[in-house]
Formats: C-alpha cells, sequence, structure tokens
C-alpha cells in the first residue's frame, strides 16, 4: 500500500490509522477505535462479508460473548539483535502500529508493531498481543490459534519457547490457564489434555511419543468434532502445571534443530502444542470444550550447500507456500466479500494447511506473530533480508484482510443437580450391572454364580464324555474289523474272478456295497470325534471358569476387557492407516506401471522408426531428460518456490 511518498502513515482519506492495542474483547465496546478495519497494504479498504459488521460481538444475558465477526489479529515483531540502527531500511511507528520501508514510501498496518528499539520481554509482548487470545480461551470458550510465522533467524522460536531468563508464549499461556484454574477452582472444574507434534520433511511426528512408534508418520483424518484429528497421538491428561511443563520441555527437546546460514538452532520443522480444555462450570451446570493451538513454524530461507538443509528447506518452503497460498484465497474471498462455500481452498496441499484447516476456515480465533529482520551487518544477507522482510509483510497483510466468523464452542447443559445426581447413581448401577453380566458371561453361560451346580454340569459333561469315549473305541474297533474284511473279501473276490469262480457283475456290486458301507462308518467315526473335540473344549471352560471363580480379583475382568476392546479399537485404526498406506503404494506401482508401459511404447516406436529409416536413435532419450529435470527440480534452489510470498 503506497500511504504517501513520504512516511507520513496517513491513509488515502486522510484518516490516521487508528492505534490500538490488540483485543478481541476490545470488540464489544460500540463505536469502538476497532470497529475501522486497518488500511489493506494495496491501498483499498477491505469489505466484509455481507451481512456481517466487522469487528462485532453479539453478547449474551449473561455477558459472554459468542460469536466474533472481525480481521485475524496480525502482530509484527523484528528481532532486536539482528537491527542495524546505521542500516536504515525501515522505519517503525510503534503508536501507531504501522511499519514502512524508507526507500519506496510503501507502508503496512497491523495490530501491533513492535519497535526493535524498546527492550521488550516476551511477556511484554504477550500482554499485548496474546494474552487477550487466552482469555477468550478461558473465559468465552472460543478455540484459539497462534502461530509465529518469518524468516529463519527472526525470533520466533524465541518469542513461542523464549528462555530461562525470558519465558516465551507457550510458557506465559501455561500460566495464565493455571492461575485461571485456581481462582475459579471453586466454581468450576477443569479436565486438561495436551498434544505435541511436529511437521518434519511432510511427516506429522508426535513429540511425546515414545516406543518403536515414536518416529512414526502419523495421518491426519477428518473429524466431525474438531475438523481435523492424527491418528494415534499421545493426548496425555494434565494432572498439574510441572505435569504439562515437563511434557513440552520433553517435545522440545526431541523437535529436530540444525546450523543454518542465519541461526545456528534453526527449527528444521513446524511444532504445534495443542491444549485441549473442558470446563465444568458447577454453578450453571455446563460443560464447554476448546482447544489452544501454539504453533511455531519454520522458517523460510534461501538454498544452503548442505544437501539435507536444501532438502529440509524445499519442504518448509512448499509448506509456507501452501501456506501463504491458502491465506491470498481467503484473503481474496474476504475482500470481494464473495461467499466461500463454492471456492477451492486447497488445504490438502500441505500437512500444515491440512492441520490448520478448521482454524482457517473459522472455526478459531487466529493470532499471527510475524517476526522480522530489520537489517543484518552482513551486506548479502542484508539484502536478502529485505526481501524476506518484504514476503513476510505482505503475508501477513493478506492474513491481516481475512475477516473471520468465528463462534465459541457449544455449551452443554448438564442438567438440575438434583436430576443429575440420580442420573449419576442409576449410571453407576447400569454400569455395575454390566459389570455384573460381563463376570456371569465369563463365568457360566448356563447356570449363575452356583459354584454347585458348576460341579455337577462338570460331572455329567465327563460322564458324558466317558460314554462317548467308549463308544468311539467301539466304533474304531468295528472299523478296524469291517476293513479287514472288506481287505480278505476283495481277495476273494479277485482271486474268485481271476479264477473265473464267481460272476464279475456279481464281485462288482459286492465290492461298491462294501466300500459304501465302509464309507458311512468312517463319516460317523468322523461325526463323533467331533462332537467329543466340541465336548472337551466346554470341559475346559468349565474346568478354567471353577478355577477362576477360585481367584480373587474377577471384577477386574470387565475393566480389562475395556483395555482390550480400546487396543482393538486401536488396532483397526491402524489396520485401516495401513489399508490406506497399501492404496497409495498401489497407486504408486499403477503408475509406475503405466509408466513402463509407455516408456516400452516408446522404445517399440523408436526401434521401429530406426528400423525403418536406419537412423540411429537414442533410447528414450526424452523420459531419461524429463527424469533429470525432475530430479534437479526437487534439488534445486528451494527459493524459487517460494517467489510467491
Ligand atoms: N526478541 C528477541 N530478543 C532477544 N533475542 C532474540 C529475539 N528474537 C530472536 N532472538 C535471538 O535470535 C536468534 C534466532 O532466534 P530464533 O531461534 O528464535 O529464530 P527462529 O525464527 O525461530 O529461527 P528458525 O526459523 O531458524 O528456527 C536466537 O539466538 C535468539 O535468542
Amino acid at each position: 500500500m503506497r500511504l504517501s511518498s513520504s512516511l507520513s502513515f496517513s491513509s488515502p482519506g486522510g484518516r490516521t490509522t487508528p492505534s490500538s492495542r490488540s483485543s478481541y474483547l476490545d470488540f464489544k465496546r460500540p463505536n469502538s477505535a476497532w470497529d475501522t478495519r486497518p488500511l489493506s497494504p494495496r491501498g483499498i479498504p477491505p469489505k466484509s462479508r455481507p451481512g456481517s459488521s466487522c469487528g462485532s460481538r453479539p453478547v449474551t444475558p449473561s455477558g459472554r460473548v459468542d460469536s466474533y465477526t472481525g480481521t485475524i489479529k496480525v502482530s509484527i515483531r523484528p528481532n532486536p539483535l539482528t537491527y542495524n540502527p546505521q542500516n536504515r531500511l525501515w522505519e517503525i511507528d510503534e503508536t501507531d502500529n504501522l511499519i514502512g520501508n524508507v526507500q519506496d514510501g510503501v507502508s503496512y498496518s497491523f495490530d501491533n508493531v513492535f519497535s526493535p528499539v524498546s527492550v521488550l520481554t516476551n511477556q511484554d509482548v504477550y500482554q499485548r498481543a496474546c494474552s487477550h487470545l487466552v482469555r477468550s480461551f478461558l473465559e468465552d470458550g472460543y478455540n484459539c490459534t497462534l502461530f509465529a510465522y518469518g524468516m529463519t533467524g527472526s525470533g520466533k522460536t524465541y518469542s513461542m519457547r523464549g528462555e530461562d531468563h525470558d519465558p516465551g508464549f507457550v510458557r506465559l499461556a501455561v500460566d495464565d490457564i493455571f492461575s485461571k484454574i485456581h481462582e475459579t477452582a471453586m466454581s468450576k472444574k477443569y479436565e486438561l489434555t495436551v498434544s505435541y507434534l511436529e511437521i518434519y520433511n511432510e511427516r506429522v511426528v508426535d513429540l511425546l511419543g515414545q516406543g518403536p512408534l515414536a518416529l512414526a508418520n502419523l495421518q491426519i483424518r477428518d473429524d466431525s468434532d474438531f475438523g481435523t484429528k492424527i491418528i494415534g497421538i499421545n493426548c496425555p491428561a494434565i494432572l498439574s502445571k510441572d505435569d504439562l511443563l515437563q511434557l513440552i520441555k520433553l517435545g522440545d527437546a526431541k523437535r529436530k534443530t540444525s546450523s543454518t546460514d542465519y541461526n545456528i538452532r534453526s527449527s528444521r520443522s513446524h511444532a504445534i502444542v495443542q491444549i485441549r480444555l473442558k470446563t465444568v462450570d458447577l454453578i450453571s451446570n455446563t460443560s464447554i470444550n476448546c482447544t489452544l493451538s501454539l504453533c511455531d513454524l519454520a522458517g523460510s530461507e534461501k538454498a544452503t550447500l548442505s544437501a539435507e538443509r536444501r532438502k529440509e528447506g524445499a519442504f518448509i518452503n512448499k509448506s509456507l507456500l501452501a501456506l501463504s497460498t491458502v491465506i491470498n484465497k481467503l484473503s481474496l474471498l474476504s475482500t470481494s466479500g464473495s461467499s466461500s462455500s463454492y471456492e477451492h481452498i486447497p488445504y490438502r496441499d500441505s500437512k500444515l494447511t491440512r492441520l490448520l484447516q478448521p482454524a482457517l476456515s473459522g472455526s478459531s480465533l487466529i493470532l499471527i506473530l510475524c517476526t522480522v529482520h530489520l537489517g543484518l551487518n552482513n551486506p548479502s544477507m542484508s539484502l536478502q533480508s529485505v526481501s524476506e522482510t518484504y514476503n513476510t509483510l505482505r503475508f501477513a497483510a493478506r492474513a491481516k484482510d481475512i475477516v473471520m466468523n468465528v463462534n465459541t464452542n457449544k455449551k452443554v447443559n448438564l442438567g438440575n443437580p438434583d436430576s443429575q445426581r440420580i442420573i449419576e447413581q442409576l449410571r453407576e448401577t447400569i454400569e455395575n450391572q454390566k459389570k455384573e453380566i460381563t463376570t456371569l458371561k465369563l463365568t457360566a453361560q448356563t447356570s449363575p454364580g452356583d459354584q454347585e451346580a458348576h460341579r455337577s454340569l462338570l460331572a455329567d459333561l465327563q460322564a458324558e464324555l466317558r460314554v462317548q469315549n467308549d463308544r468311539i473305541e467301539h466304533l474304531t474297533k468295528l472299523t478296524d474289523i469291517q476293513a479287514m474284511e472288506t481287505m480278505f473279501l476283495r481277495n476273494d473276490v479277485i482271486k474268485e474272478i481271476l479264477g473265473g469262480e464267481i460272476d464279475k457283475e456279481f464281485s462288482q456290486k459286492m465290492m461298491t456295497n462294501l466300500e459304501e458301507f465302509h464309507g458311512r462308518v468312517n463319516y460317523e467315526l468322523e461325526e463323533k470325534k467331533r462332537y467329543i473335540q466340541q465336548l472337551e473344549t466346554q470341559l475346559k471352560s468349565v474346568q478354567q471358569q471353577l478355577l477362576l471363580m477360585d481367584k480373587p480379583g474377577m471384577s477386574e475382568f470387565s475393566s480389562s476387557s475395556n483395555h482390550v476392546e480400546k487396543l482393538l479399537q486401536e488396532q483397526e485404526e491402524e489396520i485401516s492407516q495401513l489399508r490406506e498406506t497399501i492404496k497409495d503404494k498401489d497407486q504408486i506401482i499403477h503408475s509406475l506401471m503405466k509408466t513402463s508401459k509407455l516408456r516400452r511404447l516408446v522404445d517399440q516406436n523408436a526401434n521401429r522408426a530406426s528400423d525403418q529409416y536406419k537412423i540411429p536413435v537414442k533410447r528414450a532419450s526424452v523420459l531419461e531428460h524429463s527424469n533429470a529435470a525432475g530430479k534437479e527440480n526437487f534439488y534445486s534452489d528451494p527459493r524459487n518456490t517460494t517467489s510467491n510470498y
């Protein structure tokens, strides 16, 4: 947005861009300065969606704000360590939250623009830019998403994770959550879970995972409650603040980092901490679930000499490009005021956008912290950082154009406390009865719990077994005799046939009859054997049940069976994942087969052509060339892929 050639920071209409301390709660104030949208860098004041008053928030009779219509909040934070006061290329107006380039006069307006000169701790920045988001999560039941975006080394991890002397946003949000829990302990009950993942080279890895599956590539699936879910990710329940901090520290330590040209400890993955909170209001007897997602994205960067860094960089840039494309599309939809329902937003182009899809499509309040370099001492790096800062500001400005319409999560009415207690009791009774039934089913299918009855059943079964064993013995003997007789007769018949004493037709009939009889006896024998087997199985199970009945702790059986059921469910999910993988592999094989078929055809045609015209033809040179080009693309300068943002 070219506001003016000199940096006067005023809008084309002469209106000064509103000063702001970003707060979602500010939207409650009628006619507040927040009712005016910040100016877009393209100089066009973005339109609101039809029917939506930008920045308005309906308030319920209880004072709870239950929907938000307004833009994404965006804050800009320069890295003070790389700020070079001699290199005065960028100018910041901290009061009016503007940042502009001195050379070309282009200026941008955001919710917060922090100065690299003021000594600001993470706590200062958090208070001004982020604490309201966490409040909306804790008090109003909104899902909230914060992500840190910016060039490598610009201070994303410093802001999100912080350092011992200056704790970052994640730690500060955790502090706020637990102060709220303690403050309201008399009137509210809370349940917390956490998950921590990273997307490294387009693989979703559970940073809280342990054992052989710790590095597995987890699959993302649609979910009716949360938009997306990650199959098999650990979401431990949190019992204390220390618990939560410990888990986050564990995840931090596992996150992939390496040294790059700009940062000796550069994050090579996008990391997302997700805190899920269930709040039960004991007074109104309602409950509400909401999620706070804190994302530290990997930084965009130019190609380096290291092949591994280059490969990582290509994945990072590709996913950031996907994010940038999604933001562009959403921004265009918002500024054109058209409905998004028919527009294709390519959320599935990367794992990052797929995971952020529910948040970006309106289920969450969003805050973006863009970190930038305002100058570096090294001239070549400085040049690069200027273009990267432009890219980041353009991304931030487009994000700022997006109008969101976000509803709080639904409160679930838990009903009147008395009837609730009765329901609880009834539920408990049903649970106990279910356990009893399971135990009874396990102990006996016929007579319940009576050991005497079981013993007599056992005696009956044993007697029946004896009789059947006798029968089988008898039948075996009988069959042996029949077999011998058949053999003798057969010999006689053969002899007679050979000697011509019996007529041929008669002897054949006899043979057939005998063989039929033999078959029948064998069949009967097999039947009996099967019956005996059944009896033996029944017997074994009765014996085991009797043994179990003598053992203490039978009631634990049902809980262990629940555990087994859960395990089975997990196995089923894993099997379905494997099926998906196999499907993918099948598709790959299919395309490979197609390609090789094509290659064969090309070869054949080439051979035919060379035979026909007797011209020496190079084998499949076109394909070889394009394959080589494909490889080159994959490892080529990853910056090429980021030119759009
Ligand atoms: N606001 C700040 N105050 C003091 N030091 C900072 C600040 N921001 C960044 N730094 C320092 O700059 C360096 C790079 O910061 P950081 O690792 O947070 O960058 P990053 O954006 O996360 O980079 P990457 O994308 O490569 O992971 C670190 O040494 C960090 O301590």
